[in-house]
């Protein structure tokens, strides 16, 4: 299903030197002996994940579906990057399911909360309000605009069913107002970060509205969960990607992660928060960047072949297209592309790829690391999910690092908090 090739990595380092460390971390992580090991509960989800609720979420996916043209999927960050790499990454950019899916809540521009909320005004729309803390300001406030909207358009009986709230089990401002308007609620477990969580509710719900099987995918993951269960680095590819990044990393200070489809630009917005959040910190950590290529080999390529030399490149090359077009021959051929004529697109895209790791290593003396996926579907995306998750975990051990904590993240919230009123930080 994945395949990792070194051969274009040019690692100055023995991958092997690292077996040892990478079988002791392998332990760290499935003995929960590690910092942050209160967050490991994505180890053994593809397995022990809640069947009851998954019934739960496709019931009322399935319900919700029937009612509604559009779902607004109101989360930052952990709360809506993954749903949104995998309902782009499986539909398409432009899907034909019923459900159209839009986000909210994870940003504070208002004109594109004005413009998003004028949009649907007259539609038949739901709510999926997702946030594991319950009190992000940029949700929050997403969130009270558009359920007064709801309201005030359809009354509190219909609102109170279209929406749905994805939250702590226990505690916080949501989890109190959805218990007190009688949503339907999902749970964000305990054990499990923002980054870490597309496979629970916070990505299954929405997931589901977008009409793809998330058993699938559940399944996807599952095969990963056992096939990454295993220390040993040399049959291991996700420890291998976990190491060449950190052997890269001490040369370069950026990965740029790259793919040849735009509709994976957000699998790589998700990776850039897993492999950011967890391992930038103390000072430490790759700076995670990335790329569409061919689109911006026209306007980054001249950078990466030939500017300062601060960057390493990981691809991710899905081996089969999920459609695929031929270049029309044309008799008068004055374009001159008849040498094109009959072959598809995807077969001028693994070229321009090919050509372009060829430039990029050879020429550039830009290395690469590169990572083949089979096909992008539900049960290949809940697998790659895996995939990555395990590798960062390792990757960022090995670089002696918490993986799992933020600490950096409150320090704009306190500013902006302090600059806004909000009760409890006037000073
Ligand atoms: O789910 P929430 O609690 O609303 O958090 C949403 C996101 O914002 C936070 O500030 C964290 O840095 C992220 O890790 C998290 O995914």
């Amino acid at each position: 299903m994945i395949k990792v090739d070194l051969s274009h990595a040019k690692l100055a380092e023995d991958l092997n030197d690292y077996k040892d460390k990478v079988a002791e971390i392998h332990d760290m992580i499935h003995n929960k002996t590690g910092a942050g090991n209160d967050f490991l509960g994505w180890v053994e989800l593809p397995t022990n994940y809640d069947k009851d609720e998954a019934a739960r979420i496709k019931a009322k996916a399935a319900e919700l579906s029937k009612e509604i043209d559009v779902l607004l999927v109101c989360g930052i960050g952990g709360s809506y990057l993954g749903a949104r790499a995998a309902i782009e990454a499986i539909n398409g950019l432009y899907p034909t399911n019923k459900v159209e899916i839009l986000y909210i809540g994870n940003t504070f521009s208002s004109t594109y909360l004005a413009q998003i909320k004028e949009y649907v005004k007259d539609k038949e729309f739901g709510i999926n309000v997702i946030s594991k803390s319950g009190t992000t300001t940029e949700t929050s406030v997403a969130f009270r605009i558009f359920k007064e909207l709801l309201e005030e358009t359809k009354g509190k009986e219909v609102a109170a069913r279209r929406i749905v709230a994805t939250t702590d089990a226990h505690k916080g401002a949501l989890k109190t107002l959805a218990d007190q308007e009688g949503y339907e609620e999902f749970v964000v477990p305990d054990d499990i970060g923002g980054r870490y969580s597309v496979l629970t509710a916070v990505g299954l719900f929405p997931i589901a509205m977008a009409g793809i099987d998330i058993d699938a995918m559940m399944e996807g993951a599952k095969a990963a969960q056992d096939h990454y269960n295993n220390p040993d680095l040399a049959t291991n590819d996700a420890y291998k990607y976990g190491v060449a990044r950190q052997i890269l990393g001490k040369k370069y200070p950026a990965e740029m992660f790259v793919t040849y489809e735009l509709q994976l630009s957000n699998v790589a917005e998700w990776w850039k928060q897993l492999f950011g959040e967890s391992e930038g910190k103390e000072g430490k950590g790759i700076l995670p960047h990335s790329a569409v290529f061919s689109t911006d080999l026209h306007s980054l390529g001249q950078f990466i072949q030939e500017g300062s030399k601060v960057l390493f490149e990981t691809v991710l090359k899905v081996t089969k297209p999920q459609l695929d077009l031929t270049v029309p021959s044309d008799p008068d051929n004055l374009d001159n592309l008849n040498y094109l004529a009959g072959k598809t697109v995807d077969y001028v895209n693994k070229r321009a790829c090919e050509g372009t790791i060829d430039a990029h290593v050879n020429v550039g003396g830009v290395p690469n690391i590169v990572i083949e996926l089979d096909e992008m579907n539900a049960y290949s995306f809940g697998y790659m999910v895996y995939f990555f998750e395990k590798a960062c975990a390792l990757s960022v051990y090995l670089l002696g690092v918490n993986p799992f904590n933020q600490p950096g993240v409150e320090v704009y919230k306190k500013n902006m908090f302090k600059l806004l009123g909000k009760p409890g930080y006037e000073k």
